[in-house]
């Protein structure tokens, strides 16, 4: 059979053909589909193209009988996935069904030589040969039946036959085609098994259901990051929106919709934690799922091939097959597979290209190089930064691409159902709907840390072991405590392996090097890192005593840090704390370890801010006395001079001073801070015990207490009075019944003074 792409590779061992009869079956459709079909298109385009010049590739002809020269953005509108091959091809060996038709198609539409023909009968006949090819290649329903193969050769004698009619051919040139044409189809019923088109009927036939098992084993389950629990991945999905970045302003999309692009390669962005590993994932068991036939948007493609950018130990693309089609590859030599594989319609999937390394980046390379067909397509998945380095790789190999990003989750009602999804999964059968309880309950200041699913995911596992934590937090900052633990967990997490002492010492030194570089940025008034600052932090995490060569600093700051991917190209990437809070919190934690390592450092030299730069670390020496207050009391008390000069310098609210006793009992010192002559506040039930705890240590004139009377009634008021001692107690009560009797309160006020 010419032109039948017979292997090129090394020839395997002919096997024993026992092939049986399904097999043969979709090696029928499989030849005529893929082979059959595109030669007598071919011939005919011969005919069509008969004033095409030897050099001229589709394009410039086509552009030549416009009579101007397509626009990039046009010719990729108009071509779509063919373009390519459309742009390079001068002669048609390299074109397949589908761009052959779309090539009709358009010349048709440009006409020749100012003479028009009706095309209309022929496109029909085309048409039936293009969707015979789809239905094929699309469902292996459709490969097996052998119905389909009868509908193929008959549709393509009426093809070569309207052909003569429409190019006005010699009878006798028509009938010598028509009989060309079943010599080859007879040729087809007695399977060659030394032809690429055998390994793709292999491919077709078995290659699919050869890997689901390899994925299923490894996606089936994901696994939470702190207490090993695990759940299955497409029960917890939650299917992120998606920012089209071409489109100024950003249209958004589905993730299904990002197949819909007319680019033949996608690229998917997002920070950290944005849920791009796991789209991929669930990408990949949808296509696999041997329940449901593969939802629309990955109908059409018969095998998908998923690569992991961070691995290091797989050099070249048929290594990558071998290790999806194994047993075949022992058959059939892997770069035989590999050459069959790229006949079908492939999906494949690189993951995380921000962590490709020397070898991956050659797979990633051959990936781009060899899936020029129009059959082929490609997602990519990376965070932003790595974008500046994969976009001049796609365009030096020509390849056009949309890119997507993730959005995050900033509404309420998403956020609640990611997280049900997560309590349903590890709940089981009770389903008690305390986690989006507790979620829903929080201030919006506060959920609005919980962007990301990684965070969202934390906040299921913070509120798993740190319950009561939670339900205390009612300003962004209090999330830092059980942040830092959570924190620390996810550090060890990611340093399994790379170290064999302790890790407890190594993290405390690793967030006490982040912690200084927090501090001295909220000195600085900065938040946004650069490429500079980020280097410096990683320095010195790596010079922390305890670090090793295996311990990658970058890896553990891509814990802590968000990256930023800049707008322009030649800039670098910016870093930024997940939030705010999250760096005062860093940086307060470094100062705690300074105050409880006993050194003797003034506060202010800690601090390294004048007092009147105080104001940008409010929240930081709150911080430092809530820690302290629970960690070390003592020397709580032996810097209180220190910090409540410097918390008076930096304007500390009375209401802030009031939550932060309230989070922590033991800091009943800042009623220090309410001051002579003044008069504190009481608003909130919790806080009346924090008011308690200040009027043991300082006297203000006055106590006023503005708050619901049934909140009053469940809190200590009583020994509130108690503790004013002398001075005034003014008390406002509201209640939504106006003739409720609120005697009982008022009791405690008898004989008070
Ligand atoms: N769409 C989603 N549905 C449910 N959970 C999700 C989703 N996306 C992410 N998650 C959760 O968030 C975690 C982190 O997501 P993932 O690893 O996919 O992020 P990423 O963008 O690949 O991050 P990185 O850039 O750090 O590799 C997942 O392990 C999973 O628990």
């Amino acid at each position: 059979m010419a032109g039948t792409g017979t292997i090129a590779g090394p020839a395997p061992v002919a096997p024993a053909i026992t092939m049986d009869d399904r097999c043969i079956r979709i090696y029928c459709n499989i030849v005529g589909n893929l082979d059959l079909s595109p030669r007598v298109m071919r011939s005919m385009l011969d005919k069509e193209c008969d004033d095409k010049r030897s050099n001229e590739t589709y394009r410039q002809l086509m552009e030549r009988r416009l009579g101007r020269a397509y626009g990039n953005g046009e010719w990729k509108k108009l071509a779509s996935f063919s373009a390519n091959v459309l742009e390079t091809s001068t002669d048609s060996t390299k074109l397949d069904v589908t761009p052959l038709f779309l090539l009709f198609t358009k010349l048709f539409g440009l006409g020749k030589g100012g003479a028009f023909k009706d095309p209309t009968a022929l496109l029909a006949k085309l048409g039936a040969v293009k969707k015979l090819r789809n239905d094929v290649m699309h469902d292996l329903d459709n490969a097996v039946d052998a119905q389909k193969f009868t509908e193929l050769t008959a549709a393509l004698e009426e093809l070569v036959r309207e052909a003569g009619r429409f190019y006005a051919l010699p009878q006798a040139d028509v009938d010598a085609e028509v009989q060309n044409l079943n010599n080859d189809i007879d040729k087809v019923r007695r399977m060659d098994s030394q032809i690429i088109y055998y390994w793709c009927a292999r491919l077709a036939s078995s290659g699919k259901r050869a890997i689901r098992l390899l994925w299923k084993a490894k996606f089936e389950h994901e696994k939470l990051s702190l207490n090993h629990e695990t759940v299955q991945r497409q029960e917890v999905f939650h299917a992120l929106d998606m920012n089209v970045r071409e489109t100024d302003g950003g249209k958004t999309v589905s993730y299904t919709e990002i197949f819909e692009a007319r680019e033949k390669v996608m690229v998917v962005t997002g920070v950290a934690g944005a849920g791009k590993t796991t789209l991929v994932k669930n990408i990949v068991l949808q296509f696999f799922n041997p329940q449901q036939t593969a939802p629309g948007y990955l109908r059409p493609f018969n095998q998908l091939i998923f690569f992991e950018c961070r691995d290091r130990t797989t050099p070249t693309l048929s290594d990558v097959i071998q290790q999806h089609y194994e047993e075949l590859c022992i058959e059939l030599l892997k770069e035989n597979v590999l050459m069959a594989l790229l006949r079908l319609d492939v999906l494949f999937i690189i993951d995380g290209f921000d962590e490709v390394n020397e070898n991956s980046r050659k797979v990633v390379l051959e990936i781009i190089m060899k899936t020029w067909r129009s059959n082929c397509r490609v997602l990519i998945t990376t965070r932003p930064h790595a974008v500046k380095e994969l976009a001049p790789l796609l365009r030096l190999n020509d390849v056009s691409s949309t890119q997507y990003e993730i959005l995050p989750l900033t509404k309420l009602a998403d956020q609640l159902a990611f997280l049900r999804r997560y309590e349903a999964a590890l709940g089981g059968d009770t389903l008690t709907g305390e986690v989006s309880k507790s979620f829903e309950s929080l201030s919006e200041d506060v959920r609005s840390l919980f962007t990301e699913p990684i965070n969202l995911v934390h906040f299921c596992e913070m509120h798993k072991h740190f319950p009561k934590e939670i339900s205390s937090w009612k300003m962004p900052g209090d999330v830092a405590p059980v942040k830092l633990r959570l924190y620390k967990e996810l550090i060890q997490t990611k340093l399994a392996g790379s170290i064999n002492e302790d890790s407890d010492i190594l993290i405390k030194d690793m967030f006490n090097a982040v912690g200084a570089a927090a501090l001295e940025l909220l000195n600085d008034d900065v938040l946004i890192l650069m490429e500079a600052d980020h280097l410096v932090i990683k320095e010195k995490i790596q010079k922390t005593p305890k670090s090793n060569d295996e311990v990658d600093p970058a890896a553990v700051l891509s814990v802590m840090l968000k990256e930023h991917k800049p707008l322009c190209s030649n800039r670098s990437s910016s870093y930024e704390f997940k939030h705010k809070s999250e760096q005062e919190m860093f940086a307060g934690n470094y100062i705690v370890q300074r105050i409880i390592g006993g050194y003797a450092d003034s506060l202010y030299s800690i601090l390294g801010v004048p007092k009147e730069g105080m104001s940008r670390l409010r929240e930081v020496l709150l911080y430092v006395v809530a820690a302290l207050s629970r960690d070390s009391p003592r020397h709580l008390t032996r810097r209180w001079p220190q910090l409540k000069e410097a918390l008076c310098y930096a304007g500390v609210t009375r209401n802030a001073v009031m939550a932060c006793v309230a989070s922590c009992p033991n800091a009943g010192m800042l009623g220090d801070l309410v001051g002579d002559g003044s008069s504190l506040h009481v608003r909130e039930d919790r806080h009346v015990d924090a008011a308690v705890a200040m009027l043991s240590l300082s006297k203000p004139d006055a106590v006023e207490v503005y708050m619901e009377a049934a909140a009053l009634r469940g809190a200590p008021w009583g020994a509130l009075v108690a503790a004013a001692g002398g001075a005034g107690v003014w008390l406002t009560l509201s209640s939504p019944d106006a003739y409720e009797p609120h005697d009982d309160l008022l009791l405690p006020l008898h004989d008070s003074g």
